[in-house]
């Protein structure tokens, strides 16, 4: 079953396309990362699935209701850390959770929530006062009070520290554990990818993939690029570029850069050594959740230019 379902979803605020024929469909339990520069519409998308924003055309579903009707239930149902949220003047940090879990109608033990996102001995200061670390912190602690059935996070990550950033993921992977969905908005590639199934990429309002990672590496053609260290150079070493799998090669010295399919290592070693060249050290990288991106965000915008 999917949890959230958009059909041609479109959002235009005056001449901006925000959203722009939006077609997603988020899975019952899964984690899914949705991706896309700065003003690329994830917020704007985010809005609209929580009802505070109504679609120009198309349609939207959450839990099989329309969140231009049933925002109240669909919300009641889901914990947000929005982006750039603005804490209530002169409420304490245990004041917000206390209110967030009234609003939504759950059931949580308010101490321990607070002392699992680290807040315990700062709860009853005024939370305008807490760092941008602790306030994003609270934001998490209010989001997953109650174990909703879906927690939607919009850049959750932003002003936390190493541990902050670690105590998200734990957060992500209990959740994930518990039966929730997850749908994690962010420009922050290696969180999506340590975290999430699925990914979206989000592009002027646009979506122009979605898929695994690993299906979006492959996607990408030659994905693995292959570092080795050779005795000598061969003259003919650009043979290596006939080879089917290999798609570029980049010479340093003796240090040869291939870029070739994820599989294809061992037939690149094995025709450097017909070339008579000895590798004496090799190592091999994937193409990044980063580059898969900047593939797809750039080769999109070459195209509108
Ligand atoms: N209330 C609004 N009125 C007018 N334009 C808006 C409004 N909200 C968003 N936009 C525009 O819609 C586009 C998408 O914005 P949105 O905030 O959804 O992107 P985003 O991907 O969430 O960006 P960021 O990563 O910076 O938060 C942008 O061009 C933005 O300026």
């Amino acid at each position: 079953m999917n949890i959230i379902e958009t059909d041609l979803l479109t959002k235009r605020y005056g001449r901006t396309l925000a959203v722009d024929s939006l077609d997603l469909s988020v899975r019952e339990g899964e984690v899914f990362g949705f991706l896309g520069p700065n003003g690329s519409g994830k917020s704007t998308t985010i809005d609209t699935l929580l009802g505070f924003v109504y679609p120009s055309s198309g349609t939207a579903s959450v839990f099989g209701m329309d969140p231009a009707e049933d925002g109240k239930a669909i919300r009641q149902r889901t914990g947000v850390v929005p982006d750039g949220c603005e804490l209530m003047s002169g409420w304490t940090g245990r004041d917000h959770l206390e209110f967030e879990i009234e609003s939504r109608g759950v059931e949580a033990d308010v101490d321990a929530q607070l002392e699992r996102f680290g807040l315990l001995e700062d709860a009853d200061r005024v939370a305008t006062g807490y760092s941008r670390g602790m306030t994003q912190r609270l934001l998490l602690a209010m989001a997953s009070a109650g174990d909703p059935d879906l927690l939607i996070l919009d850049e959750p990550s932003t002003g936390l520290d190493p541990n902050g950033v670690a105590v998200m993921q734990e957060l992500v992977r209990e959740a994930v554990e518990s039966g929730t969905t997850v749908f994690f908005s962010s420009h922050q590639l290696s969180q999506v990818e340590s975290v999430c199934d699925r990914v979206g990429i989000l592009h002027e309002g646009a979506l122009l993939a979605t898929d695994s990672i690993d299906s979006l590496r492959s996607t990408m053609g030659a994905t693995t690029y292959l570092r080795v260290s050779v005795d000598r150079v061969p003259s003919d070493v650009d043979s290596l570029q006939e080879l089917d799998a290999v798609d570029d090669i980049r010479i340093d010295g003796r240090n040869l850069q291939v870029q070739c399919d994820g599989d294809a290592q061992l037939t690149v070693l094995n025709h450097l050594d017909q070339l008579g060249a000895t590798p004496r050290h090799f190592e091999t990288e994937r193409a990044s959740l980063q580059e898969i991106f900047r593939s797809y965000t750039s080769e999109s915008t070459a195209g509108a230019d």
